[in-house]
Order: C-alpha cells, then sequence, then structure tokens
C-alpha cells in the first residue's frame, strides 16, 4: 500500500470557508442572520461575502495581508469571518473595548493594511490612529454604518470625530462582484486568523490560527455540542473574543439563523430568546450569573442550551442557571486552541442525581473533545503525568490539531509555551479517578500559604453559595507569617444590599465549609469586579490591590 500517496481528490486544503457555498445551496431560502429589522437568507449572505471579498481584494489587499475589525455582533462582523479570508486576508478581529492605547498597540503590532470601523468605534480608532509615530504606515480605514434605532441612539454616535473613511462596508457590497472566484488557502497550513489574547493575566499575545486549525475546532464543537440542523443562535458571546468559539463559521455548516446584537443586557438577551425561539447561546460564566440573578428572570418556555466556558462557572451558578430552563454544557478552551477543547461530557446516569450534586460535577472541565489527540495534566517537577486521585496539581497540556501556529513576532514566547510534543496552557489542574480534569487555578492565581498551594477557584466556589454574594474573586494577599493568605473580593446582590453581610458574617459561612487554611483572612466589598471584556474578573488588579492592603497580619493560632 506504500504506493498509495496524497494526491489532489483527496488532500484538498481543509477549511471553514466551504461551509458557506453549501449553506447556499441547502438553506439558500432559509435566515442566516438576523438584526432589529433585518433578515438575510443563506445566500444573500453568501453573495455578500462573495462582493466584500471582491471589493477587499480591489483594495490592494494581498494574500497573507492583516485585515482588522472593531465591531460588536452585528451583521458586518459575522460576514467578515467569511468575506476577508475569501478575499486571501487574516483575519484579525480586535476588542472593542479595549483603550486606545492597546488598540494602537495591536495594529501596529499586526502591521494592519485595513480596519473595518463600527461607527460608535470611530472616537476609538481616531485616538489609536493619533498614537501612531511618525513614518508608521497608518491603515485605511472602513466604515460599518448602522442606521439602526440603537445604534443612532447612543450618545457617542453623535460625537464621533472626523475620521478620514475610504468608502463604507456597504459600498464595498454594493460595488464587489458577486461572482468573485474566492482564494482558496493553497496549504491548509496558511495562516487565516490573528486573535489577541484577553490579557487577563499580561499583555494581549498575537495567536495566530491556520486554516486546517480553523476547520477542526468548528466540525468538533458543532459534535460535542451536539448542534442539530438550523438551530437559533443568539450571539451573546462576543464574536471578537476567540472568534466566538468557532461559531460563527459553525452556523454556516449547520445551516442556523443567527440572531446579532449589538450589545446584550438580561432584559435584551431575554426578549430575543421569547421572540425568535432561541435554542442555543454561549457566554462566560459572567453572563449565566447575569440571567440568573437578573430581576426579568422567569422560567423559559422552551429549554435554550447554553454553553459556557472562558472561567471557572461555580456550581451554585450552574445550578440556579439551570433552574430557569437553561440547559448547560460547560467548555474549556483558549485563544491559543480556537475554540474549546475540553469538555465536561455528559453522562446520561448523572442525570439521576440531585441538582446540586450535577452541578458540582458539571462545573469540572472535564475530558477531551473527540478531534483532539491527546490532554494531560503534569506535574512541573517530573514532568509525568499527575495521579488521578482529584486532589494532585499539574499543568493542563493539549496536543491536537487546532492548537496554534505559535504567537505572531514572538518566537521565545511560542517556544516557552510549546514543548516536548505539547501545548502548555499555564492552568493548574488536578486529574479525577474517572478521568475528567478540574481547573484549580491559573498558575499566576494560585495562593500559597504556610507552604500550602491553595486554590482560589474551590473558595470561591464556597463563596458564590452565600446568598447575597453577587460576585467573587480570591486572590493572595502578603502576610509575614504565613507568606500569602486568601483575600476575598465580593460584590452583594443587588437586592440585600441594605442587610450587607460583615466581614466576619462571610469568613464563618467559609469556616463551615472549607478547611481553616483556605478561608479568607480578609474580605473587602466592592460595587463591582473589575473585568476584562470578556467577562473574566482582572485578578492581577485586585492582587494589587491586595499587596497594597501589606500583610495581613494573621496570627498561626487563626490559621
Ligand atoms: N471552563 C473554564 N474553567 C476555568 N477556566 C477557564 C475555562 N475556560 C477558559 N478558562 C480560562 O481562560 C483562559 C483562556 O482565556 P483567553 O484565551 O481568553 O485569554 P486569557 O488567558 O484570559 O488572557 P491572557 O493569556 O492574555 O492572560 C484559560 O487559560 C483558562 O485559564
Amino acid at each position: 500500500m506504500e504506493d498509495l500517496k496524497p494526491t489532489p481528490p483527496n488532500s484538498s486544503p481543509l477549511t471553514p470557508i466551504g461551509f458557506l457555498e453549501r449553506a447556499a445551496t441547502v438553506y439558500g431560502d432559509c435566515p442566516s442572520i438576523v438584526y432589529n429589522t433585518t433578515t438575510y437568507t443563506w445566500s444573500q449572505t453568501h453573495l455578500r461575502c462573495l462582493r466584500v471579498a471582491s471589493s477587499i481584494q480591489s483594495l490592494g489587499i494581498k494574500k497573507g495581508h492583516v485585515v482588522s475589525v472593531l465591531a460588536p455582533n452585528i451583521p458586518a462582523m459575522y460576514e467578515l469571518h467569511f468575506a476577508a479570508l475569501m478575499s486571501g486576508a487574516i483575519l484579525n478581529n480586535i476588542n472593542l473595548r479595549l483603550d486606545p492605547r492597546t488598540v494602537s498597540i495591536l495594529l501596529r503590532h499586526s502591521e494592519s493594511k485595513l480596519v473595518f470601523v463600527d461607527q460608535l468605534s470611530q472616537s476609538l480608532i481616531h485616538e489609536a490612529l493619533s498614537l501612531f509615530p511618525p513614518g508608521i504606515p497608518i491603515p485605511r480605514l472602513i466604515l460599518i454604518a448602522d442606521d439602526t434605532d440603537e445604534a443612532s441612539s447612543s450618545p457617542s454616535s453623535s460625537s464621533s470625530p472626523a475620521v478620514e473613511f475610504v468608502c463604507s462596508y456597504e459600498d464595498l457590497v454594493e460595488r464587489g462582484d458577486p461572482g468573485f472566484e474566492w482564494i482558496r488557502p493553497t496549504s491548509e497550513w496558511d495562516p487565516a486568523i490573528l486573535n489577541y489574547t484577553s490579557g487577563t493575566t499580561s499583555s494581549p499575545k498575537g495567536v495566530v490560527h491556520c486554516q486546517r486549525g480553523l476547520f477542526l475546532i468548528t466540525v468538533d464543537s458543532l459534535i460535542d455540542w451536539a448542534v442539530p440542523k438550523q438551530p437559533v443562535y443568539l450571539w451573546t458571546l462576543p464574536m471578537f473574543h476567540a472568534n466566538g468559539w468557532s461559531f460563527p463559521w459553525g452556523m454556516a455548516a449547520v445551516g442556523g439563523t443567527n440572531i446579532c446584537l449589538r450589545k446584550f443586557d438580561a432584559t435584551i438577551i431575554y426578549r430575543l430568546i421569547r421572540a425568535h425561539n432561541v435554542t442555543h447561546m454561549c457566554g462566560a460564566p459572567v453572563v449565566l450569573n447575569m440571567l440568573s440573578n437578573s430581576p426579568d428572570n422567569e422560567p423559559l418556555k422552551n429549554p435554550v442550551n447554553i454553553l459556557t466556558a472562558g472561567a471557572p462557572p461555580p456550581a451554585a451558578v450552574l445550578h440556579r442557571t439551570e433552574s430557569l430552563g437553561f440547559v448547560v454544557s460547560h467548555g474549556y478552551g483558549l485563544t491559543e486552541t480556537a475554540g474549546l477543547v475540553v469538555s465536561c461530557a455528559w453522562k446520561r446516569e448523572w442525570n439521576r442525581l440531585p441538582a446540586s450534586e450535577r452541578a458540582r460535577l458539571k462545573a469540572r472541565q472535564g475530558v477531551r473533545l473527540a478531534g483532539m489527540t491527546r490532554i494531560d495534566v503534569l506535574d512541573p517537577n517530573t514532568g509525568k503525568s499527575v495521579k488521578r486521585d482529584g486532589s494532585t496539581l499539574g499543568e493542563i497540556v493539549l496536543r491536537g490539531g487546532c492548537v496554534m501556529l505559535g504567537y505572531l513576532k514572538d518566537p521565545a514566547g511560542t517556544a516557552k509555551c510549546m514543548k516536548d510534543g505539547w501545548f502548555f496552557t499555564g492552568d493548574v489542574a488536578v486529574m479525577h479517578p474517572d478521568g475528567y480534569l478540574e481547573i484549580k487555578d491559573r498558575s499566576k492565581d494560585v495562593i500559597i500559604s504556610g507552604g500550602e498551594n491553595l486554590s482560589s477557584v474551590e473558595v470561591e466556589s464556597v463563596l458564590y453559595m452565600h446568598p447575597a454574594i453577587n460576585e467573587a474573586a480570591v486572590v493572595a494577599r502578603p502576610d509575614d507569617f504565613w507568606g500569602e493568605t486568601p483575600c476575598a473580593f465580593v460584590s452583594l446582590k443587588e437586592r440585600i444590599r441594605g442587610n450587607k453581610p460583615s466581614e466576619k458574617e462571610i469568613m464563618e459561612f467559609c469556616r463551615e465549609k472549607l478547611p481553616h487554611y483556605m478561608v479568607p483572612k480578609t474580605v473587602v466589598f466592592k460595587e463591582e469586579l473589575p473585568k476584562t471584556s470578556t467577562g473574566k474578573i482582572q485578578k492581577f488588579i485586585l492582587r494589587e490591590t491586595a499587596k497594597s492592603m501589606g500583610s495581613a497580619g494573621t496570627r498561626r493560632s487563626r490559621i
């Protein structure tokens, strides 16, 4: 059989772009995108993307050039996930809640040639470009105009500075060629996406993914979440965050309806779920917390599948969300893996367990998706797999086709996390006897108290059980005696604000449920906890605050 080799009929480069052509054939007359009063069908979306792709090319964008987008979850943002790649360009989504300085750094780092700018982000791009040093080429700008009520009623829409745009996005659609022969990858390893990480632990890093990786993560995610044909998908997860965990391409593969929205809160989400009979949505645990604590919450008429990832979901939040009729699935991934690569694969027999036990099991991150090659939790000292005992800590390592090509212009950073055949995640976890892993912390967040490693996630999960607590984060506070002690930052639920529990009461609550060394020795009440735009609590900011508080000064007997 050695003479049988790959040949053109069996080795076309994998790419997720082909899903769109197929959707236009199979689901041509069915809705692809719904945004306020606008609805497109899959054949319209296909043609619009071809037109935009041809226009991008006619603006001088060549294969491998970076094209950036600064927009919320609106139709143009969705279309550019296809159109930019169809023009041969590399798509770079920029988080629109970043400050101008960071946006400016990212645009220079990526050497972006063209930036699509939502009309409400004009000030941001204006300021970002004004920070370009002289002599550095400035990217050209395309305006994504939006005349919907939501966009035009925003205060910032009227006060935008004059920014020079080449033309509008709709001009590109209009003047583009619907018969454009889109640029197919010559190799499935061709770079396709440049995403910057959230910057939860450090400055954002530029993650590059190839066409093959995107194809694999898209197909794998659809299988793992058991997404049926023609779901109704509500865009509550920002597409600028790791390409919405691959679901822009996934929805084309299954002919789903994308319900786009510019901004969201619990009221809008509940309204859209009812109006469109939403079947699927994604969100970080912060979204689940918001939905389950909202005064608008009421049990859903039909179950809605919600996929959560991005931060550890406390069991108490999972429990509250499911009791409203959401069917929660829990996954884990990183910008570096283009989406979710581990999930808490649910077993039918677990349905018979009490709700709180189900939530506890579901809070575990789980097992590899079918398309991943291997995952493991390695002892940092020996490099060997940790014991499957649910308590020995190690680092999660991954291997599979959707792991990034590497960090842009950062060979040292790439080599640091991609070595010995593994991608090292920097996440600390245990392996349970049943082969499911559970994250205990990020390596930078582990608290070391009296030589004992202490999982901030475990302490947080207990704090979330407290009826008055809305959100909680636990970080290390320096301590002269113990080295570090746990310091809890909490925000309280709106409705109990008059009746605030004391620091001591919260510590007592934890003491009933945790070993003494894990009980927070300090509790700080805050109106709101600092978060990244993707809803992750910025522990490095809290850590700085805890540090500035000085030694907790605990005495031995208190621990
Ligand atoms: N289900 C989950 N449970 C716990 N943590 C999760 C889960 N899913 C993702 N995470 C956390 O999110 C991280 C990946 O997030 P992302 O790629 O958005 O950037 P970031 O790591 O937050 O930013 P930066 O690398 O710049 O600090 C993981 O490494 C992990 O710490």
